[in-house]
């Protein structure tokens, strides 16, 4: 039987959720960080520890069936891979930031002006298609540092809080792209049916994370209220208490609107509200 590799980033961002979206869908691999290359014991599956620039490119060549990585670097390697899965962390967008005191406001105000940058075709293909002339001075880290330092008018780097960006006396003024990771695999690679097991088993973690399963007591005559308020995965469940005239209800709930469907339970007579994580949902 062919053992698939899947490339996933040995250290930073993207390491740690990757790892344990692995683990979550039940694959048993050891995570040393000295080991480049790790076995998973019960799926025809290899992990490659790789750093994250490398990933994109590895897939398009099929040294690696699939991997994890961000849609910057796949944006920036230029490379041709099929998008299997979007995962939901790293997320992150790339953005332009001038310093608080610049007198750069607009995109026009980049014309004639540097921008430093460890995304350099990125940034190239954008200033193409906004129509601005600016130079791009591409540096391998720390961009931030770069206009305090004189190098630079601006910057082109990743945000998510912006603290980064905050703390180097930087505010951000235009999106050039919004990323998160996402599984990628060589071209026509999700035709493959070992591939597709794992494309299902990682889809039934992201659906379990998305949601909550939730366990609430209701009296009989409130009961059609509730309901009216659940989904659940087909629809609700209901049984029958020990206490005459009372049901316990059973029904999952999108994480997303978790809070007001909560308050809204208990408004209509929902009690005992026990809300626990759930593992996997496969439909
Ligand atoms: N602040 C952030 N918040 C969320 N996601 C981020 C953030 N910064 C980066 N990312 C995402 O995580 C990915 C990995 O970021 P990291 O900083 O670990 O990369 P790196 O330093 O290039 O790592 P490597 O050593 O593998 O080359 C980025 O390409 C991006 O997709
Ligand atoms: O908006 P924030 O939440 O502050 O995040 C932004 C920072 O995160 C990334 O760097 P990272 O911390 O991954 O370090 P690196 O430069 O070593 O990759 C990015 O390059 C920014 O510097
Ligand atoms: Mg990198």
């Amino acid at each position: 039987m062919k053992t698939l590799k899947i490339a996933i980033q040995k250290s930073g961002r993207l390491n740690e959720k990757s790892v344990e979206l692995l683990k979550n869908c039940g694959l048993s691999f050891e995570n040393y960080k000295s080991s480049l290359i790790s076995p998973v014991s019960n799926f025809p599956l290899e992990i490659l520890f790789l750093r994250d620039d490398d990933i994109p490119e590895y897939v398009q060549d099929g040294i690696a069936d699939l991997g994890i990585v961000g849609e910057n670097v796949i944006e920036e390697t230029e490379v041709s891979v099929a998008y299997l899965q979007r995962l939901g962390f790293g997320k992150c967008s790339l953005k332009i930031a001038v310093t608080n005191n610049s007198d750069i406001t607009d995109l026009s105000g980049l014309n004639g002006k540097s921008i430093a940058t460890t995304y350099p075709a990125i940034l190239s293909k954008f200033l193409k298609k906004e129509n601005i002339q600016a130079e791009i001075r591409t540096i391998s880290g720390s961009v931030e540092i770069s206009p305090g330092l004189g190098l630079s008018d601006a910057i082109c780097d990743l945000v998510s809080t912006g603290g980064t960006l905050k703390s180097n006396g930087l505010k951000p003024f235009a999106d050039v792209m919004s990323s998160e990771a996402v599984l990628i695999g060589s071209k026509g690679s999700e035709n493959d049916e070992l591939i597709q097991e794992l494309i299902q088993r990682i889809q039934s973690v992201l659906r379990a994370k998305e949601t909550k399963y939730v366990v609430l007591n209701v009296e009989k005559a409130n009961l059609q209220g509730v309901l009216d308020l659940l989904p659940g995965v087909k629809s609700p469940s209901v049984l029958p208490l020990a206490e005459e005239g009372w049901v316990a209800v059973h029904t999952v709930i999108p994480e997303r609107d978790f809070w007001s469907r909560i308050s809204q339970l208990k408004q209509a007579g929902a009690q005992g509200i026990v809300v626990m994580p759930i593992e996997k949902i496969i439909l």
